[in-house]
């Protein structure tokens, strides 16, 4: 095994990372999966060759050396794009090349595409030339050459590539396949005398390559024998190679098996290798390639059986009637002039049904059919939707590069990646199709008036109040309370709800305006974003003492993505230093044009302490929603809505604030709201009133839900409990797939190294007190990015007082329980005792967000730095039967101490970075230190040492982090 090196011993050689050094060898074509895969040797010489042209360094001689023999072919990676499609692969094509005997042709270090060039001269592998085989030129092909950049840029057609081959199964398509590929047919004219279906032959040996599923590496690929190559005999043979036209006589011999791609791209039925056979020779190719399933082995196909065992493919066909023409020395008609067989046809038709192979797994292939998943879908979801078994969509998808469990949510690119492999358009559907679909099939609609224009009535605007910190927000919501409560309103608004109706009198006519309480945080914007897209209007408060802030500007965003009017009020003006015009001018920079400079946002001076400018914003407000939007809802329907803020109490369980949207709530309603469910049992208005319906526009608060909904689900009023449970638990089951899709990271190529490190957790469960809070926290802790070995992990998180359930899983799994505006009850609080668990309890986000910093700083692993301590030289070695070597020294740079660790230094190299003094002797005593400029004897744990070797003793001292 020597020789062998795992990826990241050669990274580390290399001065590369190990995910640069992978990216390259899957790059090449090379079938590592991790960073402790082990490579060939001959695999490391390519990419030390590789590595030393790239740095410009290295002989490229030597480097073309190292590859020729070893060069792979085009290998198809299973991670690699469509490894089936791949289709024309170039190299299987006919290459002359192929006929290249070992000689053939260093291949240029790159295995980029543009080195697929051949030169002029060459043989291309096109099909076109039908490379004469005749022609192959030995030194003048590069087999190499061909590869990858012709399998590569040709891949990405899989589906194209495949359906439109009507090319028979085992038929390595020519060069036709590739159309696409780099290689400019140099000899396009050339007679394609049997665009020999030929797999690449590889010259030189078989090299031994790390993908065990190409069809090219190991032995997978047959070494041309020039001497003999039997296109037939060989197991693994490509069915097409097996009318084995031997070109000239230069073998194809066992060549590669063609990959999949050969054969799907197949550019016509009658280049079939079978017929196209060999020109000049007789290829035996009879029964040996006749079973050659591996004729449509390709290279995933390989993984069955691996190389030389015949292919895992189906039967190929082809080859059976390749060898047979092989067999009876025909020379293969052109192409053009035959007529398919009964064989040929069914091979075609195989070759369109056939299903893929990726790693060993046969799946069924699509046909370019669209699958539709939601998001956060698992492969389970997408097995049963084409009919496989999950099981095989996993080890596909290993094959593929990343390692997920049936039960996993997957990414959407994970899943269009592999439905590609598997020919099958995977879509998507986002979260509304997805509930529109859903609403759909209990044939339920949400966001529609039901009936026509007569139907409408007018209802009116919700408006959010938004703005920068400390400009007025939470001071004008009082106002304009405060203002009902001076016009006499009995009682006063009592209930904070999250949203309440205040009336205005505009043009006599009294009109009422529904506002939300939106919280004005920073950590909040999520839910401000949700709060505005259930709102009409909003009013975005500026402090006139203070101007134009960042979170001025995320508010305007906010508004502008959700298409809301903006009627802006310049706040504080009563304070001496205030600037209303200045405010003005600011904002046009963000669209936000006064009318009295000809703009069309109204601005309205208000100061929110005074209360003075109400009225005016007031009417301002209305004034812009007349003239911007429509307002209307039809009340005569089942009531629709959203949800703004819900939490748990105590008494009265999951209370949930709605703003109804269209319809009319009224109590004893079946209704779902997001992935809750329950019957209208009681609703309060924010006076604290008990209320028995609320039409369009209506803020109340909602009693009799399962559950605590989250701000901005929606809520409808559906026929009957059963059905709002049936609704509710769909949503719920899709909730919960999406949250584990975000919450968990998995361990793919990309970040396997990361992976590989060893990571500690911080596992928190969170509760709080309403279900925006719990989710603002969540959000903004699992942003909290502090080092690749510390993560945040979130293991449960509910509304609610912290309980003895919260402490239990707690306790199991070495959380921590962080308490948002909640306690834990009685109980819970005895456990986290009892259990040693932690509860920690916050009312402000960014402590909470600041302590989970600091927890996980606390996590990380020290930082160790050398520090020197000393130097000394080896004078004299003497020989003690007891200890071994004993090293008679000079210290002639700082200290040397017993037990230090040291570095051996011989001729300016390290001989050995970390030994330790084992003892240390001043004359005859024992030392614990030896100073500069006296001599001592030294016993160290390394034994081979040397007069005039230098031990430089050093510590490791802790540092701090950055
Ligand atoms: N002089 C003056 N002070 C005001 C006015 N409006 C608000 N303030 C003061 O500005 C400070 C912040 O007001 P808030 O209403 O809490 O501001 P906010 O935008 O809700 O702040 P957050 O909730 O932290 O986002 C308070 O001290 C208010 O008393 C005003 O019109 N004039």
């Amino acid at each position: 095994m020597s020789g062998k090196l795992r990826v990241h011993e050669l990274a580390k050689q290399l001065g590369v990372t190990s995910k640069e050094l992978l990216a390259t060898l899957k790059e090449q074509g090379e079938f590592v999966k991790t960073a402790s895969s082990t490579i060939e040797p001959p695999v490391v010489k390519k990419m030390k060759a590789y590595y030393a042209k790239q740095n410009g360094g290295g002989d490229a001689v030597d480097q073309k050396k190292d590859e020729a023999a070893p060069k792979k072919p085009p290998l198809k990676k299973p991670g690699q794009n469509r490894a089936k499609p791949a289709a024309p692969k170039p190299a299987g094509a006919p290459k002359p090349a192929a006929a290249k005997p070992a000689e053939a042709k260093p291949v240029p270090a790159a295995p980029k595409p543009p080195a697929a060039k051949p030169a002029a001269g060459e043989p291309t592998p096109k099909q076109a030339g039908g490379p004469k085989p005749g022609a192959a030129k030995p030194g003048a092909v590069k087999p190499g050459a061909a590869k990858p950049g012709a399998a590569k840029p040709a891949a990405p057609k899989p589906a194209a590539a495949k359906s439109a081959a009507p090319k028979p199964a085992g038929a390595p398509k020519p060069g036709a396949a590739k159309p696409a590929a780099p290689k400019p047919a140099a000899k396009g004219d050339g007679p394609t005398p049997g665009a020999m279906p030929r797999p690449v032959p590889k010259p030189g040996r078989p090299r031994v390559a790390n993908n065990p599923f190409s069809s090219n590496s190991g032995g997978g690929q047959r070494p041309p024998r020039p001497g003999g190559g039997r296109p037939g005999q060989g197991q693994g043979r490509p069915g097409p190679g097996q009318g084995g036209p031997r070109p000239g006589g230069a073998r194809q011999g066992g060549g590669s098996r063609p990959s999949p791609a050969d054969m799907a791209a197949g550019p016509s039925p009658t280049q079939m290798p079978s017929k196209a056979a060999a020109p000049g020779g007789r290829g035996r190719g009879g029964a040996g390639g006749g079973r050659g399933r591996g004729g449509q082995g390709g290279p995933n196909r390989g993984g069955f059986g691996g190389p030389g065992a015949g292919g895992g493919g189906f039967r190929g066909r082809g080859g059976r009637r390749g060898g047979t023409a092989g067999a009876f020395g025909r020379p293969g008609g052109a192409p053009g002039k035959r007529r398919k067989s009964k064989g040929q046809k069914r091979a075609e038709y195989e070759e369109m049904h056939k299903p893929n192979v990726i790693g060993g797994v046969r799946l069924p292939d699509g046909g370019g059919q669209t699958v539709r998943l939601r998001q956060g879908a698992t492969l389970s979801d997408l097995a049963e939707k084409i009919n496989t078994e999950a099981s095989s969509l996993v080890q596909a998808l290993f094959n593929l590069g990343e390692m997920v469990t049936a039960t996993q949510s997957v990414s959407e690119e994970t899943l269009q990646l592999l439905g590609a492999e598997i020919n099958y358009e995977v879509q998507i559907v986002s979260p509304e199709d997805e509930d529109r679909e859903l609403l759909e099939s209990f044939d339920l609609q949400f966001g529609e008036d039901e009936g026509g224009d007569e139907a409408l009535e007018q209802r009116p605007p919700v408006v959010s109040v938004m703005g920068h910190v400390d400009h007025g927000k939470t001071r004008l919501l009082d106002s304009i309370r405060q203002a009902n409560v001076g016009r006499g309103e009995a009682g006063g608004i009592t209930q904070g709800i999250g949203a309440y109706q205040t009336e205005v009198t505009l043009e006599d006519e009294p009109r009422k305006i529904t506002f939300l309480d939106t919280p004005g945080h920073e950590a909040f914007t999520a839910m401000r974003a949700r709060g505005a897209k259930s709102t009409d209007l909003a009013i975005l408060v500026v402090a006139a003492d203070d101007g134009v802030m960042p979170q001025t500007v995320e508010a305007i965003n906010h508004a502008k993505a959700a298409d809301l009017p903006i009627v802006v009020a310049v706040n504080k003006v009563d304070k001496p230093e205030a600037q209303p015009d200045k405010i003005r001018g600011q904002l046009t920079e963000y669209g936000l044009i006064p009318e009295e400079y000809g703009g069309d946002t109204m601005f309205i001076d208000i100061s929110a302490k005074q209360g003075t400018g109400i009225d005016d914003l007031l009417e301002a407000v209305l004034l812009t929603a007349d003239a911007a939007l429509e307002l209307t809802a039809n009340p005569d329907m089942d009531a629709q809505g959203v949800a703004i803020e819900s939490h748990l109490d105590r008494g009265r369980g999951p209370v949930s604030t709605v703003i109804v949207q269209r319809g009319t709530l009224r109590v004893g309603d079946s209704i779902v709201v997001g992935g809750n469910f329950g019957r209208v049992r009681r609703m309060v208005d924010e006076w604290g009133n008990d209320v028995e319906e609320a039409g369009p526009s209506r803020p109340v608060q909602v009693q009799g839900l399962n559950g605590v909904p989250g701000p901005g689900d929606n809520l409808l009023v559906v026929e009957d409990d059963r059905v709002a449970r049936q609704i509710a638990a769909q949503r719920d089951a899709r909730h919960r797939a999406a949250m584990q899709a975000r919450s968990k990271k998995r361990v793919s190529l990309e970040n396997l190294d990361q992976a590989l490190k060893e990571r500690s957790q911080l596992n928190l469960i969170l509760k709080g007190d309403n279900a925006g809070s719990v989710e603002a926290l969540e959000e903004a802790l699992l942003k909290i990015e502090i080092d690749d070995e510390v993560e945040v992990n979130i293991i449960d998180r509910g509304v609610g007082a912290v309980t003895q359930t919260n402490v239990t899983l707690a306790a199991a799994s070495d959380a921590i329980i962080i308490g948002f505006n909640v306690r834990a009850d009685g109980k819970a609080t005895e456990e986290a005792n009892a259990e040693g668990v932690e509860i920690r309890y916050y009312s402000v986000i960014y402590q909470a967000i600041e302590d989970v910093e600091n927890a996980l700083k606390g996590m990380l692993k020290p930082v160790y730095e050398e520090r020197d301590l000393g130097e000394a030289e080896i004078r004299q070695i003497f020989k003690a039967s007891a200890v071994g070597l004993i090293a008679g020294c000079m210290v002639t740079e700082g200290k040397v101490k017993r037990g230090a660790k040291l570095r051996l230094v011989r001729d300016g190299n390290v001989i050995t970075p970390d030994a330790t003094i084992e003892s240390l002797r001043r004359e005859k005593d024992d030392a614990n230190e030896v100073a500069k400029g006296y001599e001592c004897g030294m016993v160290l744990s390394y034994p081979d040492i040397q007069v005039g070797d230098l031990i430089q003793t050093y510590e490791m001292v802790e540092v701090p982090r950055d």
